[in-house]
């Protein structure tokens, strides 16, 4: 497709989805309802059949925005019921007792944890119920030739494709074949995964909440899964992880540093040596579009903008992307070229946004959560979101518990600031005012 769009008429071009993941799938749904028959390229074989992966990223926390998008499919609902609601964070010092924290003011606001393997087959199910979405499994995509109009596979014949939409990931070969303006940045940080089972046939932990381990520069998180297992998360420097290099070695950090869950985890050593070391990575990339004399490329979720998981948000963020995709065709009658255009102005600065608020809340959760200052603004933060209701909103809030635009929230929370700034400023005036005349009328 040229770049205005004129190869073909508008609805009769072939697109392709690279990626079954969560964001081709939920797109696939939602271009397939539009009419717009789409092939969808995955390169893992049919999980459906094969059955997930051990040890990489077990369980997501699926908020407000992620709900949003798969209420637009019919989904909220089925997810909701495979999902554990976490209320707050419960922190878990290194000495001493562990302390809950809520995730809203009342309280009652929670984030759901739920099984990407059993989030990805009900999209995966969604798409291939959906007319005119064929699923293409064990099919690695190496690029996408944009002239030529192909869509380049490893081991096949590059087969034709109009509009190519990239769902690949964070590693997205889609990204690296179109040679963007691109920046990875690699965290000294790494991630491995670790189970906590059952314990006499129930949760070990408070299945309630997300459980923090901070310690500084470090930590551990737990999300609850529906078989009464965690799913637990070391973020450690990488070294730290090379560095661990026998079962005693092991054991040893984690009765020193983790020692309420030492004797949690049975299979600890073995799951350490075995479970993989996985990288994270912010990656920022300009534009996410390519116009070529044969097909028009867009890039969306990870392979667009990932970011680190800090704040349970990159999966939320990649429905997102889906549903303006979709917005964006129904604004312009369908034409690809102006809607995946007005699609990534749109989109840019809130996934800029959040990628910042997910690397800050990495500091917030592996240190500040630990400090009394941070629980006493916490409760003071709360206090003032019930009082001032819908004036003073939390960032966890508008993030978490809203569809309000990324991009909106850090400007908002500079503004609440300023005003309540002026208003405590105002009212010591007053009181010293007040404090003042008393003094000269005695
Ligand atoms: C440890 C960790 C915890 C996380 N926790 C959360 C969380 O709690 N909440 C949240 O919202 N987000 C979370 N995320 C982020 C979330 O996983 C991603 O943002 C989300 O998966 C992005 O969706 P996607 O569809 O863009 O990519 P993916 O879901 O990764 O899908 C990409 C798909 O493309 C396929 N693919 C890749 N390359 C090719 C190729 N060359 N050819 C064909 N197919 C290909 C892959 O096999 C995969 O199926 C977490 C991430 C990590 C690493
Ligand atoms: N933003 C972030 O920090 C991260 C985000 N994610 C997102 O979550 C999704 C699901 O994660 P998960 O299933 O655990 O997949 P992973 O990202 O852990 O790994 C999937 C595959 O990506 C390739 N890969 C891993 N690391 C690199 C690297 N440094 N450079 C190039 N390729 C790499 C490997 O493919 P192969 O075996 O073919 O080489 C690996 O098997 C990912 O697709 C990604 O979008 C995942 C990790 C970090
Ligand atoms: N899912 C995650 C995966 C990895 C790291 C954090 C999360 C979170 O969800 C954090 C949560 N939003 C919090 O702020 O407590």
């Amino acid at each position: 497709m040229a770049r205005d769009g004129s190869a073909r008429e508008p609805g009769g071009e072939r697109v392709a989805i690279v990626g079954a993941g969560l964001a081709g799938c939920l797109l696939a749904v939602l271009l397939g309802r539009r009419g717009v028959p789409v092939t969808v390229y995955e390169r893992r074989p049919d999980p459906r059949i094969a059955g997930a992966e051990r040890g990489r990223s077990i369980n997501l926390a699926i908020s407000a925005r992620g709900l949003a998008a798969l209420e637009q499919v019919g989904l909220r609902d089925h997810a909701l019921k495979q999902a554990l609601p976490m209320h707050g964070r419960m922190v878990h010092p290194a000495r001493g007792a562990q302390n809950f924290q809520p995730y809203s003011a009342d309280g009652e606001r929670a984030i759901n944890s739920i099984s990407r393997g059993e989030l990805n087959r009900a999209l995966l199910e969604a798409a291939d119920g959906t007319p005119g979405v064929t699923l293409r499994f064990s099919q690695r995509v190496a690029g996408v030739d944009v002239d030529a109009g192909m869509v380049l596979l490893e081991g096949a014949n590059p087969e034709p494709a109009d509009v190519v939409l990239a769902g690949d990931g964070a590693y997205s070969a889609v990204r690296r074949s179109l040679h963007l303006d691109e920046d990875a940045d690699f965290l000294a940080h790494g991630y491995k995964e670790l189970t906590i089972p059952p314990r006499d046939g129930g949760f070990a932990l408070d299945p309630d909440a997300l459980h923090i381990w901070p310690r500084g520069t470090s930590m551990m998180i737990a999300l609850p899964n529906l078989d009464r297992s965690f799913t637990c998360t070391l973020f450690w420097d990488k070294d730290d992880f090379a560095a661990l290099d026998t079962p005693e070695k092991v054991t040893a950090r984690f009765e020193d540093e983790y020692p309420d869950v030492a004797g949690l985890i049975p299979d600890l050593a073995d799951d350490f040596a075995h479970n993989p070391v996985g990288s994270l990575v912010t990656v920022r990339c300009w534009p996410w579009t390519r116009y070529g004399d044969g097909a028009v490329v867009a890039l969306l979720g990870d392979a667009a903008h990932a970011i680190v998981p800090f704040f349970g948000q990159g999966a939320n963020c990649a429905f997102e992307d889906c549903i303006e995709i979709d917005r964006c065709l129904t604004e312009t009658g369908g034409d690809w070229a102006r809607a995946l255009s007005l699609y990534q102005e749109r989109r840019k600065a809130n996934t800029d946004a959040i990628a910042e608020m997910a690397l800050d809340n990495f500091v917030e959760m592996r240190d500040r959560v630990s400090s009394r200052v941070y629980r006493a603004k916490q409760a003071a933060t709360h206090a003032l979101e019930r009082r001032l209701a819908g004036r003073y909103v939390s960032r966890y809030e508008l993030v978490s518990f809203s569809t309000v635009p990324y991009a909106e929230i850090p400007a908002r929370i500079r503004r609440q600031n300023r005003v309540l700034g002026l208003a405590v400023a105002g009212a010591a005036g007053a009181l010293g005012l007040a404090g003042l005349l008393r003094r000269r009328r005695s």
